[in-house]
């Protein structure tokens, strides 16, 4: 479902070349629910930007449902569902219902099926008491609800998330990793998950990747990412020690 083979992104700087993201290569399987893990700066988000076509990398290749993300941006927008936790992808001055209303259209999504899936996304997300608060008037944990329907709206194949859980407090956190649970087990949604938190990958995700200077550093099961520490390590730690040794 996702496939990056030899994908870099680098960025001129005056005279100075960022390397964001080199020689990439992972394959994601349809179904799965992926975390991608990395400290700031690694390049997870010049990755998911790659995903979804907004940047279009400067060596290898990236596939996504098929395609290329960076030409064929509006035929994988139907296929694919993005969440920047930090950004809203809503109108925010109105209310959530017609920015929903504004999806549809852009998707083209028929008015029977629309609202059938809002009628679902309305009642597992528990959208019904602020459906017609102007986003801005939303608390950070509705409006990231709100942005969690508008990119399933369409039933997208692909879910890419940049830290969804991102300021939220331990009921709102539970709530949210328990929906994307059930997207991802009910409809078979591929999932990438990129965050900070690691109770989000304990929670949800079997593999994990780990990139450190724009480059894979670890690919592996939850399992195989804690056999890396010494026994009895947290998930903190295990990290902790990748982060810091991986090479430059
Ligand atoms: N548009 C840009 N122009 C120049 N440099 C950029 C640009 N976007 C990203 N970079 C650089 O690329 C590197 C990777 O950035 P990226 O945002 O992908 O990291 P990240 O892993 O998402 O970090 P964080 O966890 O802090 O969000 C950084 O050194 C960053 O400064």
């Amino acid at each position: 479902m996702i496939e990056l083979d030899g994908a870099g992104r680098s960025f001129k700087i005056k005279r100075r070349v960022v390397h964001a993201v080199r020689d990439l290569s992972f394959t994601v399987s349809a179904g799965e629910f992926v975390g991608y893990l990395g400290p700031n700066g690694a390049g997870k988000s010049t990755t998911i930007k790659m995903l979804c076509g907004i940047l279009t990398p400067t060596s290898g290749q990236v596939r996504v449902a098929g395609l290329d993300p960076s030409r064929r941006r509006t035929t994988l927008a139907r296929r694919i569902g993005v969440v920047f936790g930090q950004r809203t992808t809503l109108w925010w001055d109105l209310p959530l219902a017609d920015s929903f209303e504004l999806i549809r259209h852009l998707y083209k999504v028929d008015r029977a099926t629309f609202r059938s899936r809002l009628g679902e996304l309305t009642e597992t997300l528990d959208l019904g008491g602020f459906m017609r608060t102007p986003v801005r008037q939303l608390s950070l944990g509705q409006r990231m609800r709100g942005d969690l329907a508008a990119a399933l709206l369409h039933a997208p194949d692909v879910l890419v998330l940049d830290e969804p859980t991102i300021g939220l407090d331990v009921v709102s956190k539970a709530s949210i990793r328990d929906f994307l649970q059930r997207v991802n087990a009910e409809q078979g949604t591929t999932v990438l998950l990129t965050t900070h938190d690691l109770g989000d990958i304990e929670r949800l995700c079997r593999r994990v990747m780990l990139i450190d200077h724009g480059r894979l550093a670890f690919d592996g099961t939850l399992d195989d990412l804690m056999a890396t520490a010494p026994e009895q390590s947290s998930l903190e730690e295990v990290v902790t020690r990748l982060y810091t040794a991986a090479p430059q």
